[in-house]
């Protein structure tokens, strides 16, 4: 792998360096250490500003979960990065088109915490209806309030889910199993799971359910989404569940729906802002509530999540560091690539302008080298060609490939 934009030099696995923010689990440490990295740094908590500029100015690999932002700026101080790891599902943290601009893949987990995701909400939705939260905390004062008032059972309500993904749909399936019905709004149609019904926008899930709950990516068009507005149109005394992202849900106009007593109980696992460490104070309008179900941005943190992310995520930096592999990168055009055995792989990521590869192909034809495999995918910005030659590489193709004006950066696979 390179040890610097646009460089050309082979890093031996035990100098190239990977910095793990956020305990992210071991078995991530465990999987990289097998396959023969040995300069990793883990760091147990998210770091923000100058702390994180100096953690990976020399990283080669750096993994994060949700609250790290890689911001173009803070991806501008770590020059020799070559791929990030998100070990969630999450990239809004991320300067996706600033990492793509610099040649670095961003890989995630898209699937590995969705379960828990779902039986965190299933177990919310129970809770809520209930009205668990606000009897658990009556308890804790030394209070007792038996009394069926405000209590439903959940068989034959409606649960309504806005982003009908990975998530949402387990969701779903999960709660006609206790027999809610269940709708849904997604900006896409989706197949509908069991019995469950697509409706043709947000309000109209809104107008139905008796618990809404968010399962969307942050995007320009999800964020504030669930404003005043839109719970001033839930059903008076329905509940709303949040595990998706903070910014998705105005919390002033919660917590003023919460007060009215339109809005009858809510779980919260996202915050617009989330302390950085366990060691950091946790400040909201909603911790006056003893209806609202607070928890610490836990819906993915589970062991077998955090086990089954941390594997698959470094084995995806694991495979992209030693063969190129850019399948399921998510801000970067995907290559599947064959092993290598016996041969150098040449890898060139380059703006996207035409007669790039022309040129390429030039250079090699003029040098004499034999280009025994050649794969190339593109998107709008960037291009990522990688090209197999029988036996070593010249050092003089190497010059020549690197030295083509575009290039974003090149590496060689031997
Ligand atoms: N609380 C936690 O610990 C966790 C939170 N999450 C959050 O949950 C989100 C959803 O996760 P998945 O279900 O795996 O994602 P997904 O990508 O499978 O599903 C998201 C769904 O939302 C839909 N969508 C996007 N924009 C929309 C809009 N404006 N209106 C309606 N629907 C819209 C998409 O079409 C898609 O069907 C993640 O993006 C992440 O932010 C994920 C895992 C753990
Ligand atoms: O997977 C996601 O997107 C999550 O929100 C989970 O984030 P975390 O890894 O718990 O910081």
């Amino acid at each position: 792998m390179t040890d610097r934009p646009p460089g050309r030099v082979s890093l031996p696995k035990d100098r190239i360096r990977v910095v793990l923010l956020e305990g992210i689990h071991p078995s991530a440490l465990d999987l990289l250490r097998t396959e023969g990295y040995t300069q990793i740094a883990a760091v147990p908590r998210a770091l923000a500003g100058a702390d994180l500029v100096d953690a990976i100015a020399d990283a080669h690999f750096v993994g994060i979960r949700s609250r790290t932002q890689l911001t173009a700026e803070v991806l501008e101080h770590a020059p020799r990065l070559v791929a990030v790891g998100a070990f969630c599902i999450g990239t809004d943290q991320v300067d996706l088109a600033a990492a793509m601009r610099r040649g670095i893949p961003v890989f995630n987990a898209p699937f590995s915490n969705t379960r828990s995701v779902a039986e965190l909400v299933l177990a919310e939705i129970v809770m809520l209806m209930r009205g668990i939260p606000y009897k658990n905390a009556v308890l804790h004062r030394g209070g007792w309030v038996k009394s069926a008032e405000g209590s439903r059972e959940v068989r034959g309500k409606t649960l309504g889910i806005v982003g009908y993904g990975h998530i949402g749909t387990q969701v779903g399936v999960l709660a006609e199993h206790l027999g809610m019905q269940v709708v849904f709004a997604d900006i896409e149609t989706r197949l509908p799971l069991g019995n469950a019904r697509q409706l043709p926008s947000l309000a109209a899930v809104l107008d139905a359910a008796d618990v809404v709950t968010l399962h969307v990516p942050d995007t320009d068009a999800t964020r504030g989404m669930v404003d005043a507005a839109a719970l001033a149109r839930m059903r008076p005394g329905s509940h709303l569940i949040n595990a998706s992202r903070g910014k998705v849900v105005d919390i002033d106009a919660l917590a003023q729906a919460l007060r009215s007593g339109h809005v009858a109980g809510a779980a919260i696992d996202v915050f617009p802002a989330e302390p950085k460490g366990n060691d950091a104070r946790f400040a909201s309008p909603l911790v006056e509530f003893d209806n609202v179900l607070l928890t610490p941005h836990i819906g993915g943190s589970t062991q077998e999540a955090q086990e089954n992310i941390g594997r698959e995520v470094a084995a995806k930096l694991v495979r992209y560091s030693d063969n190129g592999s850019t399948v399921t990168a998510v801000n970067f055009p995907e290559v599947a690539l064959p092993e290598h055995t016996g041969r150098s792989r040449l890898l060139h990521i380059h703006r996207n302008v035409p007669g790039i590869l022309a040129r390429i192909n030039e250079r090699f034809s003029s040098a004499g080298i034999n280009i025994a495999g050649q794969y190339l995918r593109t998107n709008e910005e960037v291009g990522y060609v990688v090209i197999d030659v029988d036996g070593t590489a010249p050092q003089e193709a190497l010059d020549h490939l690197c030295g083509i004006p575009g290039t974003i950066r090149c590496r060689v696979l031997y």
